[in-house]
């Protein structure tokens, strides 16, 4: 007997087995992802989603909170072929609805079709589809939710000493292993609120200005925007994902929805430079429909969407995918080299031509 159901906008409800109670809206995506759940489920870009696996059994190692991105889950709800109990239990723990036994291939292809769509969910021992319709009728679009950046940074600055140079890492919903790898680095990382004012820049006196991932809408970040338009061509600048959009934004560029976005940990990306292939994590839902001032370094392979951006003369560099690697695949943590490189007087960035 189903005792979870998903309403989704195709008006289509899809029934399930509870495995955390609760009820939930939110844009509805799925990961190709096999492994890495719990660096997914603690991704604060997946805010305001809810995550569909589509591979079939997910909680097969565990839960362990050193895999962690952050200190809670971040998707409203949870819905997979079949989660273990290591998982229901966290997330039930958590307060974070979750069900299973859903024909997860089916959803997926429905999302593929239709692009990713508002779902309603319902799950518990006295849920109806009525309670799971009224959830998705009260959800906002994803462009529509304009504090996202509240719910997911830090209220004050925090400092992460090191010997090296200086980052101040403007956190749009930073994940914890993006600011591991600066520091594993030796840099000194300064996170700072996503609404830092140039004063709050000021302060730290960085060498680089790095712009995190995030949740949402790239467009509901005007504050990180604004800091990017006051500093390039000062500071140098660098951006993953959320931060990547933002920086074209703020450099003559633009970004647009993309029908279902891209999350997995097999994402490959061309390097127009180099013209080698690296196998990339990715999480987003945006992308950059004009890079504006910057040039594109490198492509997806499977949609040519801008991967890379790079401008020697404005001294920017910026990634659309997860070099941070928690997820996925170790191709490219040498980002992170270049990032802390951008420090050196005599660095060089090197283009597309
Ligand atoms: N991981 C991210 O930073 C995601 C960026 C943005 N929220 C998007 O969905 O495209």
């Amino acid at each position: 007997m189903p005792d979870a159901y998903l309403a989704l906008e195709t008006g289509d409800v899809v029934e399930a087995r509870t495995r955390a109670p609760g009820t939930a809206q939110g844009e509805l995506v799925f990961t190709t992802a096999y492994t890495g759940y719990e660096e997914s489920l603690t991704d604060p870009s997946y805010e305001a989603q809810v995550l569909t696996f589509a591979y079939p059994l997910i909680g097969n190692y565990g839960v362990r909170e050193e895999r962690f991105e952050d200190d809670r889950v971040h998707p409203s709800a949870v819905v997979a072929r079949e989660l273990t109990d290591d998982v229901a239990d966290w997330l039930t723990a958590e307060g974070v609805p979750a069900v299973d036994h859903v024909d997860t291939r089916d959803l997926v292809l429905d999302i593929r079709d239709r692009g990713a769509m508002k779902v309603g969910i319902a799950a518990g021992p006295d849920a109806t589809p009525e309670d799971a319709k009224a959830e998705l009728d009260t959800c906002p679009h994803m462009s529509d939710i304009a504090d996202i950046g509240a719910q997911v940074s830090v209220d004050e600055p925090v400092h992460y000493e090191g010997s090296g140079p200086s980052v101040a890492l403007v956190d749009c919903g930073a994940k914890g292993s993006i600011v591991d790898s600066l520091t594993a680095r030796d840099a000194d990382v300064t996170v700072l609120p996503y609404d830092a004012t140039p004063e709050d820049v000021e302060e730290v006196d960085p060498d680089v200005l790095f712009i995190s991932n995030g949740p949402g809408d790239p467009a509901n970040f005007e504050a990180a925007e604004g800091l990017v338009e006051e500093y390039v061509g000062t500071l140098p600048l660098a951006g993953i994902c959320l931060g990547q959009q933002v920086i074209a934004r703020a450099l003559g560029g633009s970004t647009e929805k993309m029908a279902f976005g891209h999350r997995g940990v097999n994402q490959p990306v061309r390097d127009l430079r180099t013209d080698k292939v690296v196998m990339t994590t990715q999480n987003h839902g945006y992308t950059v429909a004009d890079p504006g001032d910057l040039d594109v370094t490198q492509v997806n392979v499977n949609d040519d969407t801008p991967e890379g951006l790079d401008s020697a003369d404005l001294d920017v560099i910026t990634r659309q995918y997860h070099p941070e690697a928690n997820p996925g695949p170790h191709d490219s943590l040498d980002f992170f080299d270049d990032v802390v490189d951008l420090a050196n007087p005599d660095h060089e960035i090197a283009t597309a031509d």
